[in-house]
């Protein structure tokens, strides 16, 4: 399933030597991050108004829309995709471990 995101990381990357004319990604790293941002915010409100309208159509469509963004957000900040995953995966192991702590022993 993070195949697909890695994969999407790779494109993303080599668009950002592409032409903005030709390459939505291009033209998003040439605007900068403010608009980066700005569409990744727009894209989570719109998921949360599908959410919230019970669509689940248009939640699917907006949350693509939303990890889209989020990837070249990431990519205009130079944080690898990987880094994301590896500090999901730091939170799992330290919520294992308070769950390890809260059980009762014996
Ligand atoms: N996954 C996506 C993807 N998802 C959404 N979008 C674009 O994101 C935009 C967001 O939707 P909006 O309705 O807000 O678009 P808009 O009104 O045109 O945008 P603005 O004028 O507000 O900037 C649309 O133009 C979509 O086409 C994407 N554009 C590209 N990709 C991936 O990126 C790759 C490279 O794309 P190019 O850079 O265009 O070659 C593609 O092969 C895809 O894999």
């Amino acid at each position: 399933m993070t195949g697909t995101l890695d994969q999407l990381e790779s494109t993303i990357a080599a668009r950002r030597a592409a032409d903005p004319s030709t390459s939505y990604v291009a033209a998003l790293f040439a605007k900068g991050m403010p608009k980066i941002a700005q569409k990744l915010g727009e894209e989570a409100v719109e998921t949360v108004i599908a959410a919230m309208a019970g669509d689940r159509h248009g939640v699917t469509s907006e949350a693509a829309d939303l990890l889209f963004h989020l990837m070249v957000l990431l990519g205009e900040a130079g944080v690898p995709f990987a880094d994301v995953l590896a500090e999901l995966d730091r939170r799992e192991g330290v919520s294992g471990l308070a769950e390890k702590a809260a059980r009762p022993k014996g």
